[in-house]
């Protein structure tokens, strides 16, 4: 069976598990299990005429006696581009807002308060060409380009924040790219923008060609349904990154991903899992699904034959919560849209348990660390 094939991790086991062990198995692997959120028949019924998998899921806290639960309905979305690499761009761009947006009315059917979409959403993941033409006309301006356009309207419309993460091209400091994530209120202004701070040097990943490391930091947003950050793809691999979204208070923070199983598809399911218990916090890791064709060949540089296409993106979209529980994922091979509902609460029972915040020893973690970051340098090794 080829990487493309295997649809699920949880179908594979669904289909060859006891019901017993499966329930331990799942225990084990998955954390609690998350309630399965009923979704409305019209949404099921579009959904399956669209040709896109809808799951629901539910992640619940105790109630409290002082503060009402504060559910929220996230939506993640993972697609497949839909014309081809060498289709005109504005044609490219049109048929993924065309896409997205019939993904966006079922998560709206759905009463999702917050989408986010997979990174870069607007293209084909096309750094991997290291080609310049025509893949920076993709980019746009964060503030007020077709795509923050289009997202506006769906905020308007469906009463939902959109996060949503693009090339973007920066007009004011002399037309510069960025790998950024713009949040649409749902009033429909610009609440913002982030960018990706670290750039991926990896495989096929050498986006360094296109754009430089962000220079946003690591801002959160308030909006209407909680307080939301935006951590870009490669940033996953950086706990530190997590961590300073978390500081600033992110109740929730989003992972916007493009990767391919030979890379990371080990990595995906621990990573923003293991972001979600350290920071006592919701997160979402989205990835895109699909194998692109590029018709100019490209090597890694790693000695290996030239090639057209990165390998498999492979979906598996998921929400991890604080107490190390997580949804089912996505498919690996299939668009999707995931809503969760997530009972904001369960961040500060986690945390009045388990208390990393006032554990952690940041004081010492900062001093060390601007010791080590200086160029004189000496590592603390005890010697005999
Ligand atoms: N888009 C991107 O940052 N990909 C890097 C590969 C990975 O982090 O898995």
């Amino acid at each position: 069976m080829s990487a493309s094939q295997l649809e699920s991790l949880e179908k594979t086991l669904e289909t060859y598990l006891p019901p017993e062990e499966l329930k331990e198995v799942r225990r084990i692997l998955f954390g609690n299990d998350t309630k399965k959120l009923e979704l409305p028949q019209s949404a099921v019924e579009a959904a399956a005429e669209r040709n896109f998998e809808l799951q629901g899921c539910a992640f619940e806290a105790a109630r409290e006696q002082l503060r009402q639960p504060r559910a929220v309905r996230v939506g993640l979305i993972q697609n497949a581009i839909v014309l081809p690499t060498d289709a005109p761009v504005m044609e490219q761009i049109s048929a993924l807002h065309r896409r997205v947006a019939d993904m966006v009315e079922v998560a709206a059917l759905c009463g999702v308060n917050i989408v986010c979409f997979q990174e870069a959403w607007t293209m084909p993941f096309a750094f991997c060409t290291r080609e310049k033409a025509p893949w920076t006309e993709f980019a746009e301006s964060a503030e007020e380009g077709p795509t923050t356009c289009f997202c506006q309207e769906l905020a308007k419309k469906y009463n939902m924040v959109v996060v949503s993460p693009i090339l973007e091209r920066d007009e004011v400091h002399g037309g510069t790219l960025w790998n950024t994530a713009v949040v649409v209120s749902n009033s429909g202004t610009v609440l913002g923008k982030t960018r990706k701070n670290h750039i991926p040097r990896v495989g096929d990943f050498n986006e360094s060609t296109y754009y430089m490391e962000g220079n946003t930091g690591h801002r959160v947003f308030q909006t209407q349904f909680g307080k939301i950050a935006v951590n870009i793809c490669y940033g996953r691999h950086h706990p530190l990154n997590w961590f300073m979204y978390s500081m600033n208070g992110a109740e929730i923070i989003f992972n916007p991903s493009a990767t391919v199983g030979d890379l990371s598809e080990p990595m995906w399911p621990i990573e923003a899992r293991n972001a979600a218990i350290a920071n006592h916090c919701f997160t979402c890791a989205i990835n895109r699904v699909g194998t692109e064709h590029f018709k100019n060949e490209f090597t890694s540089g790693d000695g290996k034959k030239a090639h057209n296409d990165f390998g498999h993106f492979y979906g598996s979209s998921y929400v991890a919560a604080p107490d190390g529980s997580r949804s089912p994922g996505l498919s690996r091979t299939r668009d999707g849209l995931l809503v969760a509902e997530l009972d904001l609460n369960l961040n500060r029972q986690i945390s009045d348990k388990w208390s990393f915040k006032m554990t952690g020893r940041y004081e010492m973690y900062a001093q060390e660390l601007a010791e080590a970051v200086r160029h004189d340098f000496k590592p603390s090794i005890v010697k005999e």
